[in-house]
């Protein structure tokens, strides 16, 4: 809990701040200056158009806040408890993979981080770092496992078992990736990480993606990456098949539509992530804060819902909880962090973002989540 009392948010951040970017604008421009063109396009940018890469932060700006006041916040509680587990606030690391693109520590830098200020760490599985180095470096703290369904499915449930018996506490299965989007920056580019190697983490550490190769060349093992993450047979008898190979929690990431919701708690998914993968998947879908309050709705309360695609700042997670949202996840403002000052920028992102959003929740006049789940939100 913090009291805010004697803890003004904003005086202790200026008294303890040297020179580096604060929001998300200049966080971007820094690490476009630390990045070579591909890295930099690979990460800032999504698929066709862009529309919904701006749809997703234009969108926030449509629902605006109406706080309450008098009502004494000096004492702030942002726990959340989901499957089990209590965490000091509401707010996760989204899967992101090649991390190496922009900067060497990678998933590592990012996890220590995410250890240090407790946001919950859900890994990739094209990470640039395996399971079991992420899990070295982080004792104790908390992690989720993300699933790309692999073509040959073993190689999935191999992962899996490994994120088990590393400690990894839930699975999160992104189902709107069974091929990559069109992403016209990286042909610009002729920029792939994929083929530069940097998602070998994961796949050149399992024994079952390693035992179904013919030789362990450089080229023979990009290319089988490229061939299992390839898997647009995805659908829902492999959820139930996910289901028998694992005890741990699965959450679906990527849903947008209320009957998918439904549908993912009719056959037994513990939880899901209302997400458009940051718009880089396919262009035209609807901002991920719109797709928010129905399937909310079509949850009711049932399995948690988490967030991400758009957030950039305290008072975006402040209108996504209160959308009902059960937690947020943060994406790309981490990675300019990483790219800009590895796990120190990755800790400056994380504790200005943590520092927001708690200013934001008690400004709005709430103390704690299940006021900010009821807190009044208008939509222009
Ligand atoms: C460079 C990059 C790599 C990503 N890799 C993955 C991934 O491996 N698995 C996944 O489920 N989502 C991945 N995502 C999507 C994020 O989890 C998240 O949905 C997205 O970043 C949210 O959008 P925002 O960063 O604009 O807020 C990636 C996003 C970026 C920017
Ligand atoms: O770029 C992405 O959004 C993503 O999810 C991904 C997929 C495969 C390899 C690397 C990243």
């Amino acid at each position: 809990m913090t009291n805010i009392k004697n803890n003004d948010l904003l005086l202790d951040t200026i008294s303890s701040t040297e020179n580096f970017p604060i929001n998300f604008n200049e966080l971007e421009q820094a690490a476009k200056q630390k990045l070579a063109a591909g890295p930099f396009g690979y990460i800032r940018s999504s698929a066709g158009g862009e529309e919904t890469y701006r749809k997703n932060t234009e969108s926030f700006a449509k629902y605006s806040i109406v706080p309450r006041f008098l009502t004494d916040v000096s004492v702030l509680n942002t726990e959340v408890t989901i499957f089990g587990r209590t965490y000091p606030h509401p707010l996760f690391i989204a899967p992101v993979g090649v991390n190496k693109i922009a900067h060497v520590d990678g998933e590592i830098a990012v996890a220590k981080a995410a250890a240090k200020y407790e946001f919950p760490y859900i890994q990739s599985t094209v990470s640039s770092y395996a399971i079991e180095e992420i899990a070295a470096v982080t004792e104790g703290s908390s992690k989720w496992y993300q699933l790309y369904w692999s073509q040959n499915k073993e190689i999935s449930f191999s992962m899996v078992k490994r994120a088990e018996e590393a400690g990894y506490e839930a699975i999160v299965l992104t189902v709107d990736t069974v091929m990559l989007g069109w992403r016209e920056e990286d042909i610009r580019n002729q920029f792939s990480p994929l083929k530069r190697g940097f998602a070998k983490g994961n796949y050149a550490s399992d024994p079952v993606f390693m035992a179904s190769l013919p030789d362990y060349d450089e080229d023979t093992i990009i290319n089988s990456i490229i061939e299992n993450i390839y898997h647009p047979s995805l659908n829902w008898d492999n959820i139930a098949e996910l289901k028998e190979r694992t005890s741990l929690p699965i959450l679906i990431k990527g849903i947008l539509h209320p009957d998918d919701a439904k549908l993912a708690f009719e056959k037994g998914i513990d939880g899901i992530i209302v997400s458009n993968h940051g718009g880089r998947q396919l262009d035209g879908v609807i901002a991920s804060i719109d797709a928010l309050p129905t399937i909310v709705d079509a949850v009711a309360g049932r399995i948690p819902v988490l967030f991400d695609s758009g957030i950039r700042r305290g008072s975006d997670a402040v209108k996504a909880l209160a959308l009902g949202a059960t937690a947020v996840c943060i994406g790309r403002p981490f990675l300019w962090g990483l790219a800009s000052g590895g796990q120190a920028g990755v800790e400056r992102v994380l504790e200005n973002f943590l520092q927001e959003t708690k200013v934001s929740i008690s400004l709005s006049g709430v103390r704690n989540l299940n006021e900010l789940h009821k807190l009044k939100i208008v939509k222009s």
